[in-house]
């Protein structure tokens, strides 16, 4: 039986969205970083987003340097970064989705991490983003993450208890249309992208892909970018959203840093699923391998 609103969203759920820019001084991102999730929280939100690497400068060539451990690594020890996250979505008392950072694991491979906490500071999830952002548009954005990245091999559902569950993925993430219907058909009322996206595809495809992975799955998707930086920083696009089940941006920013508030409704999931009931008409006879996933 398909799911409709409270069934998935158990409440209203006001969600904050942090559009900032790193640079090249991780101590002042951090601290940036804590500045603006205390800020959110005091605007009543319960779940706060920050950008795609938001410790470091979005360069391939800088994400060693960058890196922690989230359980252990080789040559490091020290998690300045997750600690401060911890620590900053227990004192705002909010979830919190910590964008991402460069993570290191065990055998010194370096993923692009999100790691995400509950009220009380305990990691909740984490999701090593799975598909690699390599590009090449002759004359526009080139970029080659898996020149020094690992990419993550699993689809991240996390459970905010009291509210319900939401899927995560990283920016070139949410290009992949599958990784967003499992986590919705399993179940999540919202699709999260913490990003960095770019001035190349942005115009084009940035609310595009937005709108699409809310329209398709019936949810809310919440985009997290960095903010457009001066050259010759990494070119982000901004203009974080976030749209609702039936596709409408019921918050947005422009280019330049921001913060953006909207409130997540069950009645808004419900009526876009009764009005355009998608999930009954949905042919798992003919692709049933997708209709197992319930
Ligand atoms: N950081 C990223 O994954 C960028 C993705 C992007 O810009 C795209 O066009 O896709």
């Amino acid at each position: 039986m398909p799911l409709l609103g409270d069934e998935i969203l158990q409440r209203p759920l006001k969600v904050a969205c942090i559009q900032i820019a790193s640079g090249p001084n991780k101590a002042v991102n951090i601290a940036r970083a804590r500045e603006k999730v205390l800020q959110a929280a005091a605007g009543g939100v319960s779940l706060v987003v920050l950008p795609e690497c938001f410790n470091s400068p979005y360069s391939t060539a800088r994400f060693r340097e960058y890196a922690e451990p989230l359980s252990s690594c080789p040559d490091l020890t020290e998690a300045p970064t997750f600690a401060a996250l911890a620590q900053v979505a227990q004192d705002a008392g909010v979830f919190l989705i910590g964008g991402s950072i460069p993570e290191c694991d065990q055998a010194g491979k370096i993923y692009n991490t999100c790691a995400v906490y509950s009220p009380q500071g305990k990691l909740l999830a984490s999701h090593r983003k799975m598909h690699l952002f390599d590009i090449n548009i002759p004359g526009g954005m080139s970029f080659r993450e898996s020149d020094t990245l690992s990419s993550g091999n699993e689809i991240t559902i996390v459970d905010l208890e009291g509210y319900g569950k939401i899927g995560i993925g990283i920016c070139y993430d949410m290009r992949f249309a599958e990784l967003s219907t499992i986590a919705a058909r399993k179940g999540a009322f919202a699709l999260v992208f913490p990003s960095a996206f770019n001035t190349t595809t942005g115009p084009l495809h940035w609310e595009l892909l937005g709108r699409s992975r809310a329209v398709d799955n019936q949810v809310y998707s919440i985009l997290c970018s960095q903010s457009r930086a001066t050259p010759p920083s990494y070119p982000a696009w901004g203009y974080s959203m976030v749209s609702d089940p039936m596709g409408r941006i019921v918050a947005g920013a422009k280019e330049s840093e921001d913060i953006i508030y909207a409130t997540l409704e069950p009645g808004v999931i419900r009526e876009s699923r009764q009005a355009i009931p998608i999930s009954y008409q949905k042919r798992y006879d003919v692709y049933p391998d997708i209709g197992k996933l319930v």
